[in-house]
């Protein structure tokens, strides 16, 4: 039914098709310690991966050789079989994914496993039952004498006029459950006795779940209809044609602990059937911690450092947790784009179950409709172009306070400055105006200070929580992470509720509208398609509080970073400065669309700087990526560090070289997989336009109004590029710099 033919011992193997399929189920069946110890996969202590891989050898050639066959004799065949059929489907293209040699093989695995496997155990089980109640093999045997008589053997035809017969194959499927992990509620009444269903509607269809033979549901046995007419007709067969009688000195109790055994080894079939998926390569592991010893605190580094040895689709256990590395733009591309749909949620995250309400904000919320319609608010409300376009006259003001502080408090002194101080105290100021209307001092938040309790929140969502990797360790605390998080989430409640009120007070005098404002009128017009209160409200400025300050301060940070390098390059964009806007005037927004080569300096800087290099997705589903299986639930970490530094793709990839975007169309948009500062996909970030506007603005206008210089000895070249992995990849040491005013209008 499936090859078409019957195969002779000697087409699988010299040691013969039986032995060999016999082979299969008994590795299949025999438990195997790395599936219950997940750190002696490794170790293959049983030596049973040996063996399964020389037997996945050889099974792959016959199924590749049978499928050559088939394609060879194609032309001439006048009824299909399954690889027929499959061979159809794979060169139609109707497949709605992937679908070529290894799905065949896969599928003609199944049915030889699930098929050779199933229907023979419920008939060797039917006929034991029938064996151990003699009266019941009488009675059946006088039902086929009525219906079929003693001169003809049965038909298929036959069947449907053999009532007991049914009830006989139903109790016995009742009894002995084939597979049994299915839910089998009956399973207590442990009496063969097939008169139960006299007069019952019960059915072995799936619909009464008393009875569930085949399972139920969208996973419930394709092949049931099938199975049960064979079981059927074997057994009404065999019942017609013999009287059976056990042989000689056989107990019953003998025949019951074969049965046990069979049905054991089936469990353990059905258990292991996972074990022939092919994983992506990666380094050995360790027991129980598995990689985690191999990453250091800058992970995105050292994945990187793996992946020139492991390749770009790499897999390693981050405690419990299997983790796929991603470090190519081709396979960067399955996950974000031809996959997007399977690898678009995001993991189980301790620090967000505390500071985002259970995972309430739209950055690490699951994929779904919640995700679906936080996101769609953000964009539409919050982020939108025109919103984005009604705060320029804010964020004009804002960075023209901070040129005017930097040139009092330093170019008569010449003194050196924090310039990392100054541009992230811009970006927090840049984003509670935007957020809250307004900005804060530190002690509306709390004594410690505004700035303290930002930076505490990064530092917690960025620690490493055990609980993350070992599920279990999550309510230990080992590292007092938990109790952290609750003292600071309170912290931040008390200051959201806070300002939700002011703003609930201050409605009615209000001109413009903040962030807070839109949500309050969303939240009041019921216009949501799911609940939206003010948890929603206060996940969302959680988020936009952490995702906004930190990442353009970072971009910027590093650009001008850059720049300080690369002297030559700091002296082009001067230029280009002077020549679109002049040494009177400071740069406005809408100048940047004329600043060529800015948006060159920054696409670089945001190259070599990935400030969210590492945002975790998470598979919801079992996908083949490059032909290998990533198994559901997996972490998936797109290294955007490693990919915008591939030499492959960037030639002279560590260095710092604008000029290489001279003529070249590719953008930072999400569209070109080489170059991924904002992500792409369906989690892409959603604030990128405002991204862009703010680091293009303030690198202009910083490099526009003074001429900069290190301290005092230090040569451009000395400047460190040390990184601080974080919820945004920052400098690891502030950047101490001394400016000088240099536009004509002091
Ligand atoms: C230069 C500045 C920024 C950079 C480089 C940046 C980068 C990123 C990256 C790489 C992601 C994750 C993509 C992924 O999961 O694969 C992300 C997500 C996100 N970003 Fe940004 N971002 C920036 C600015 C902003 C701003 C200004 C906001 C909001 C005001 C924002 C809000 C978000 C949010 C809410 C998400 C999560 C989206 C989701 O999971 O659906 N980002 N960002």
């Amino acid at each position: 039914m499936v090859f078409g033919k019957k195969y002779m011992d000697e087409d699988l193997d010299k040691r013969g098709f039986k032995a060999l399929v016999n082979e299969v189920e008994h590795l299949a069946a025999t438990p195997n310690l790395g599936d219950f110890f997940p750190f002696l996969g490794v170790i293959d202590l049983q030596r049973l991966t040996c063996r399964l891989k020389d037997l996945s050898k050889v099974f792959d050639e016959f199924l590749e050789k049978i499928i050559d066959e088939h394609v060879q004799s194609r032309d001439q065949k006048q009824s299909k079989d399954f690889v027929d059929t499959m061979l159809d489907i794979m060169q139609q293209g109707e497949a709605e994914f992937q679908f070529d040699h290894s799905h065949i093989k896969a599928i003609l695995f199944d049915m030889l496993i699930a098929a050779i496997g199933t229907s023979p155990s419920a008939i060797e089980w039917i006929l034991t039952e029938l064996l151990r109640h003699p009266h019941v093999m009488k009675k059946l045997q006088k039902e086929l004498e009525q219906v079929v008589g003693l001169e003809r053997m049965l038909k298929e035809s036959d069947l449907e006029n053999l009532n007991y017969l049914d009830m006989v194959v139903k109790e016995g499927l009742r009894l002995h459950a084939v597979a049994p992990i299915a839910p089998h509620k009956a399973m207590e009444d442990c009496v063969f006795f097939p008169e139960r269903f006299v007069g019952s509607s019960i059915n072995i269809h799936g619909r009464n779940f008393q009875l569930l033979p085949f399972g139920s549901g969208r996973r419930g046995c394709p092949a049931m209809q099938l199975a049960i007419v064979l079981v059927d007709l074997i057994v009404a067969q065999l019942v017609h044609c013999f009287d059976c009688e056990l042989p000689n000195g056989m107990t019953l109790i003998w025949a019951t602990l074969v049965l046990i055994f069979i049905v054991y080894a089936l469990y353990e079939l059905l258990n292991n059937i996972q074990s022939r998926k092919m994983y992506p390569p990666g380094p050995k592991g360790l027991p129980i911690i598995g990689h985690l010893h191999l990453l250091g605190k800058n992970p995105h580094q050292d994945f990187q450092k793996l992946a020139k040895t492991h390749g770009p689709l790499m897999y390693v256990r981050l405690g419990l947790v299997p983790t796929i590395v991603v470090s190519s733009a081709d396979t960067a591309e399955k996950f974000l784009k031809t996959y997007d749909h399977i690898f678009a949620t995001r993991p189980h995250n301790e620090a967000a179950q505390y500071l985002a309400y259970g995972q309430k904000n739209l950055i690490t919320a699951k994929y779904g409709p919640y995700w679906r319609n936080m996101r769609k608010l953000c964009t539409q409300h919050l982020l939108s172009n025109q919103k984005i376009n009604s705060f320029q006259s804010m964020r004009r003001q804002q960075v023209e306070f901070m040129i005017k502080s930097l040139k009092n408090e330093a170019c008569d002194h010449r003194i050196v400055v924090d310039l990392s101080a100054k541009i992230s105290s811009l970006s927090a100021d840049l984003t509670c105006l935007m957020v809250f209307g307004k900005k804060y001092m530190d002690e509306d938040l709390d004594k410690r200070g505004f700035k303290a309790v930002v930076e505490e929140v990064e530092h917690l969502a960025a620690t490493p929580n055990l609980g993350d990797f070992f599920p279990f360790l999550g309510v230990i605390d080992l590292q007092g992470l938990t109790r952290r998080l609750k003292d600071l989430s309170k912290v931040f409640d008390e200051f959201l509720e806070k300002i939700i009120d002011e703003h609930v007070q201050s409605r009615d005098q209000k001109q413009s509208k903040d962030f807070v404002d839109t949500m309050l009128d969303i939240m009041q017009s019921g216009e949501t398609e799911f609940q939206f209160d003010r948890r929603h409200i206060k996940a969302i400025l959680f988020d936009m509080l952490v995702a906004a300050v930190g990442t353009s301060a970072t971009a910027i940070e590093w650009i001008i970073t850059e720049l300080l390098r690369h002297p030559h390059v700091m002296k082009k964009l001067q230029k280009e400065l002077e020549e679109v806007i002049g040494l009177e005037k400071m740069v406005k927004e809408s100048d940047l669309e004329n600043l060529n080569y800015l948006d060159m300096v920054v696409k670089e800087g945001l190259r070599l700087h990935s400030v969210a290099p590492l945002i975790p997705h998470e598979a919801m589903e079992d996908c083949i990526v490059n032909n290998f299986h990533i198994q559901k639930g997996s972490r998936i970490m797109i290294n955007y560090y490693a990919i915008q530094r591939d030499p492959n793709i960037w030639p002279g990839a560590e260095k710092f070289f604008p000029e290489r975007f001279v003529g070249s169309s590719i953008d930072i948009r999400g569209r070109d997989f080489q170059l991924l500062p904002f992500g792409s996909g369906r989690r892409s970030c959603p604030g990128m336009q405002l991204g862009i506007i703010i680091v293009q603005l303030v690198v202009a206008q910083l490099v526009h109004c003074f001429d900069w210089e290190l301290p005092i000895g230090m040569q451009p070249c000395e400047l460190d590029v040390e990184e601080h992995f974080g919820l945004a990849t920052s400098r690891e040491h502030p950047l101490m710099v001394i400016p000088t005013y240099r536009l004509n209008n002091a």
